[in-house]
Formats: structure tokens, sequence, C-alpha cells
């Protein structure tokens, strides 16, 4: 990239989360993930080059140094922190105002820093095994968390039985966020059990919300950009399909293409072994949620049987890392919090904030088994909550083009299920490191969610045909706010 030489017009809009705006190069596999911060935050408009410059190198660190050893060599991009001319990414912002999804213009795109992280472009297979190959497709899933808690520190006995997805499906729709209840359950596409990854993965292209996309050649032709409303035409996503599959497969494209996911999903390509020395311990809460809609003699047959290299084991490996659950994470934070008003200056040897390097990677390795009344076990347990967040918030891509036919005898690039006819690639991405104050967040989080969900679902039991308005009133700390009206 010759930074004298940036022009708009080579970048168009790619996508946008909550953080990050990403564009993506009209010619060249590469995109540029420029931070967003509120409109109203004069703070982040004031921010030194300096210091937004150490925050994505921050991003890279974490990916490089924390992420990459536990989810593997291969599928994890750091990419690298750019310094762009303001004039650039001016003319650039204008330029993607008018494609970026209402909801999310509450943000706007840093312009005044200069700096941006720069990626290979995932949506694409890697360059060694692009060359010039036909239509690429490549789907992107955000899986959330695949396990239950079984921790004995939680007080609240339905997160043992229901996953935090499915509760949460509860309180988006209740404040608005999606218009229609999504059918998929975690537990289900983490199972290692086809048929419930199968409709798992059904259930995600029945109501994608933020969890599944689809590109074809880096356009996204399937999956919501606008939040509330979110209907998509499955039809027109089997033409899309059509060029991928053989003419005797018309008739199940959408099929054909679940099948493919799963198989990319449980395949081991390169088997790099990351994350193997430091197991999470092992998790023994249940395997099935009772919010998933999957028939029960279905949800009890299959028990995390995961092939051990698989990128869906790694990121459940790292997600587990969270064995103590927020309501047991919570009381250890407020040590730290306590212990750091008293040495203030101990923040920066523990490494708070980072940096995010081998030390910090040994810090999380090496935190003590049992509470020792050491700080050294409180701040090992929420570093590794913080990085069992970032797995649970993760994103999978993967990226398929049809095989030429000389291409099916290489055995790590055809994927067994259901024919081998794509070569493909995983991706993960958004591994961002979570801010240390954000547990805080998380714990009245957790509680909303739960309170909600008891609520709701007793209140549905209990008067089947009541009206359709009702008051949630949260009593959580000491005031009583009015939350929803729904009608
Ligand atoms: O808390 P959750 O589970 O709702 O996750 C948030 C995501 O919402 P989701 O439920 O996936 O729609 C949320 O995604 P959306 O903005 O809803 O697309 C973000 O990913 C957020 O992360 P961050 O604060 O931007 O770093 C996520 O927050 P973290 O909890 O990961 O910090
Ligand atoms: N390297 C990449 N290659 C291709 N597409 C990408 C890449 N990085 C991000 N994207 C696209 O941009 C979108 C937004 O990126 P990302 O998930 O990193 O944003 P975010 O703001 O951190 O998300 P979140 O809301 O989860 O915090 C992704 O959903 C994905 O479609």
């Amino acid at each position: 990239m010759e930074l004298d030489k940036m022009d708009e017009n080579d970048w168009k809009y790619h996508g946008e989360g909550n953080k990050s705006l990403v564009v993506s190069h009209v010619q060249h596999s590469q995109v540029l993930r420029l931070l967003k911060y509120p409109t109203e935050d004069a703070e982040h408009a004031h921010q030194t080059s300096e210091q937004a410059f150490k925050h994505i190198q921050n991003i890279v660190e974490f990916s490089k140094n924390v992420m990459k050893p536990l989810l593997g060599e291969t599928c994890v991009h750091h990419g690298e922190a750019v310094k762009l001319p303001l004039d650039f990414l001016r003319q650039l912002s204008l330029k993607v105002q008018q494609e970026r999804p209402e909801s999310r213009c509450d943000k706007v795109m840093d312009t005044f820093s200069g700096c941006a992280l720069c990626l290979p472009n995932l949506t694409q297979l890697s360059a060694c095994r692009l060359s010039d190959r036909g239509p690429q497709l490549c789907i992107e899933i955000k899986p959330k968390c695949g396990f239950l808690p079984s921790s004995q520190l939680i007080m609240k006995e339905v997160k043992r039985r229901v996953c935090r997805f499915c509760m949460h499906q509860h309180f988006k729709i209740a404040n608005g966020k999606w218009k229609r209840m999504s059918r998929y359950c975690p537990l289900d596409l983490f199972s290692g059990n086809k048929q419930r990854m199968y409709l798992a993965i059904k259930h995600l292209l029945e109501e994608p919300q933020n969890n599944l996309k689809i590109f074809k050649n880096g356009e996204l032709i399937y999956g919501c950009e606008e939040v509330a409303s979110c209907q998509q035409d499955l039809d027109a996503l089997a033409c899309h399909l059509g060029p991928y599959f053989p003419p005797q497969d018309t008739d199940a494209p959408v099929n054909e293409l679940i099948q493919a996911i799963v198989g990319a999903l449980l395949d081991s390509p390169g088997c790099d072994h990351a994350g193997d020395h430091w197991r999470a311990p092992p998790v023994d809460g249940c395997t099935y949620c009772e919010g998933s809609p999957l028939p029960c003699e279905l949800l009890q047959n299959g028990n995390h049987s995961l092939p051990k290299d698989c990128i869906l084991h790694k990121i459940l490996q790292a997600q587990m890392l969270d064995n103590l659950d927020i309501e047991g994470v919570y009381p250890l934070y407020k040590r730290v919090e306590r212990y750091l008003e008293e040495f203030p200056k101990e923040r920066g040897k523990l490494q708070i904030d980072g940096p995010y390097n081998e030390k910090f990677l040994e810090k999380l390795k090496n935190c003590p088994a049992e509470d020792d009344g050491s700080i050294e076990y409180p701040v090992g347990k929420v570093h590794q909550y913080r990085v069992s967040m970032t797995a649970k918030d993760c994103s999978i891509l993967i990226a398929l083009s049809p095989c030429g036919e000389d291409e099916l005898l290489e055995p790590n690039l055809d994927l067994q299920a259901p024919k081998p006819r794509f070569t493909y690639s995983v991706s993960i991405l958004d591994l961002d490191p979570k801010p240390y104050e954000s547990i805080s967040h998380q714990y009245k989080l957790d509680s909303k969610i739960v309170n909600y969900y008891l609520w709701n679902t007793q209140a549905n039991q209990n008067k089947p045909h009541a009206p359709a308005t009702h008051v949630y009133l949260e009593r959580d700390a000491q005031d009583c706010t009015l939350v929803f009206q729904a009608v």
C-alpha cells in the first residue's frame, strides 16, 4: 500500500460492527478496518494520533500474541497498524456514509487520528490458494457462546439449563433490537453432531440477525445490514448458489451449502495444535440447551464430540477459559479494583491494559488453579475471562471456491462432506481485547438478561392468553426503572 497515493475511489464500503467500519480495496485482496466512536464522544476526537496508533497496535498484539497461540497460526490474521493521510480518510468517510446502515450511524468513523488496521480480505481465499479462480463464496458466522456454565458460583440456576444466546433473544426482541426470534442455538452448532449442526445453520439462514452473512465475490448477498428488519429470501439465495452446484443439484443448493459449511467447520486443515499445551479445564455442564427448538432425542445425542483440531473446538476451548462465569469473576474483579486503589502503580506490572505480549500469555497460563490469596489469582481469572469474552464474540469466515479437476486430489483442500467439490479457507476475525472495565457492564447485563428471560417465560406460562400489552419493571440495583412496554 503506497500511503502517498491513497485514493478513496480505490476503496469501497464492506461492512461494520459496533466498534469498527471496514472498507475493501476494489482490486487487491485487502481491507482497512477503521475504528468508530459515538458522535457525541468528543474525548475520542481529541485523542492524539499516537494514542490511536497505540490502541490499534494493542489490538494487533492481542491477536498475534494471545489469540493466535490459542486458535492457530493459519486462521488468525493479526494485520498491521497503519497511518493514513487525513484527507484520504475524510473523503473515504464521505464516500461510504450513504452505504452505512442507519442503525450503525450512532457512531462515526475515526477521521481524526489517521490510524487504521490493514488486514487481508478474508472473504477471499488466501492468496497462495487463490490464483485465478471461479466465483468465490464466503460465509461469515458469529457463533457466540457454545457451552452452558457449570460453575459452583452461579446463583441463577436457569443458566445451567438455557444458554446465554437463547435467553438474550427474549431481551433483544423486547427492546426492539430484532423483530423476530432466532431459532439458532450455539450449543447445537458446537455439538459436533452433524444433524444438530445442520439444523443450527438452517436456523441461522432462516433468521440471520448479526450471526450470519454470505458474500459472493466480496459482495454481501445474504444477511442483514439493517438491524431491526431482517427478512431474507432463501429462494434468491438458492439462485445465487446455482453456479456453485452441478445442474442435478439445483433443487437443493441451500442444503448443499449447509453440508459444505458443516464439513469446513469440522475439518482440521493443516492440524496445527494451537492451544494444546494449555487446555481450558473441562466444563462438565449440560451439552444441550433447553432453549433450543430441536427435539429432545436429537439434543441428547451429541456431547461436544468436536474433532480436536477443528475451528469450533479451538474457539470453544478459548471460550471455556471462563470457568467461573461472570457471577464468579465479578467479585474477583472487585478485589482487583480494591487492590489497584491501594497500589495504583501496580496496574502496569499486572498488565491490566496490556501490553499483550508473551508475558501476558504467561500470566494467563500460570494463573493459580485455586484462590491462594495472592493478587495473581484474581488478575489471572479476570484476564482469562476477558480472553473468553473475545472468543465468545469472534466470527468465523469460510471462503469457498469451486475446485478445478486437478485439485480434487489434494487431501487438505477438499471438503469431505458431502462431496469434495470446493477448496476453502477458514479464518477467525474480530479478535480485539475486551476492556478490563467491561466486566462491570457484563455483570449487569447478565443479570438483566436472566431476569427478563425468567419474567417473560413465566409471564407466558401463567397467562397464555394474557393481553398483548405488558410492562416489565427492572428492579436491579436500588432503582426501579420502566424498561419495556411491549405491545
Ligand atoms: O454482550 P453481547 O453478547 O450482546 O455481545 C455484543 C455484541 O452483541 P450481539 O449480542 O452479538 O448482537 C455486539 O454486536 P452488535 O453490535 O450487536 O452487532 C458487539 O460485538 C459487542 O462487542 P463490542 O462491545 O463492540 O466489543 C458485544 O459485546 P461484548 O459482550 O462481547 O463486549
Ligand atoms: N479481514 C476482513 N476481511 C473481510 N471482511 C472483514 C474483515 N474484517 C472485518 N470484516 C467484515 O467487517 C465486518 C465488521 O468487522 P468486525 O466484526 O471486526 O467489526 P466490529 O465492530 O469489531 O464488530 P462487533 O460488533 O462484533 O464488535 C465483519 O462482520 C466482516 O463482515
